[in-house]
């Protein structure tokens, strides 16, 4: 049993004719995006805006037809994975590098539903180190910062080369202790010049569809 397959798939009983949907990005919500590519084939009428470069192409391979922010009056409905999830709901995202237009989706859309695996399922946040985009410009000077806050930031990289988001900034991936007050780090996080976004989401997913022990489909939400 593919537990990423089934939380993704899931997901799109919630997609309704006419929806603008918000695609989020990564392996599980690979599998929404597939499955939402047979309905449109099928009928389904709906417009999808992606949160990264990645699901935009993903998007088109399957058909799904996207639109720009000009184009809408809203999102109705923001699907995406994450990287943690706290009992409160309050999520790491930002493993994959897509956190700050993932971030400016979710908080548009009027509903925001999260997909994950169980391995996502944690009391408290924190031991998945939390992405933090930063501006190329001074990152040494923003990291130094970042490190007053109590954490060991590290920049990611590939073979050597700083990893770049698709808007062109850096990210450090931020290992913290156990993060006892979300909501107050990614306030003091994005306070700090030189830093995009974070990738706490506090407060801001509707729902949680992962599975129990027993994988079963377990939703939780606060709507
Ligand atoms: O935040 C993200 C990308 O920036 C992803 O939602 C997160 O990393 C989860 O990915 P996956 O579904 O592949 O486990």
């Amino acid at each position: 049993m593919n537990d990423k397959k089934v939380v993704g798939e899931k997901a799109v009983e919630y997609v309704k004719d006419g929806m603008v949907v918000g695609l989020g990005t990564g392996s599980t919500v690979f599998h929404t995006i597939s499955k939402l590519g047979k309905l449109v084939e099928e009928g389904l009428s709906i417009k999808g805006i992606p949160t990264s470069k990645q699901t935009e192409k993903l998007a088109k391979e399957v058909g799904i037809p996207l639109v720009m922010f000009n184009e809408i009056e809203q999102i109705d409905l923001a699907i995406d994975g994450a990287d943690e999830v706290d009992d409160d709901f309050n999520l790491i995202k930002g493993g994959g590098g897509a956190l700050l237009r993932e971030k400016i989706i979710a908080k548009a859309a009027k509903s925001f539903i999260v997909i994950a695996d169980p391995h996502k399922r944690v009391n408290k946040l924190g031991a998945f180190p939390l992405p933090v985009e930063v501006v190329p410009f001074g990152f040494e000077m923003t990291m130094k910062h970042i490190q007053d806050l109590g954490c060991s930031p590290h920049l990611r990289q590939n073979n050597g080369i700083p990893f770049l988001t698709d808007n062109g900034n850096y990210i450090f991936d931020c290992h913290f202790p156990k993060i006892s007050q979300p909501g107050e780090l990614e306030k003091n996080l994005n306070l700090i010049p030189g830093v995009v976004e974070n990738g706490l989401f506090v407060g801001m997913a509707d729902k949680v569809i992962t599975l129990n022990r027993e994988k079963t489909i377990i939703i939780n939400g606060r709507v």
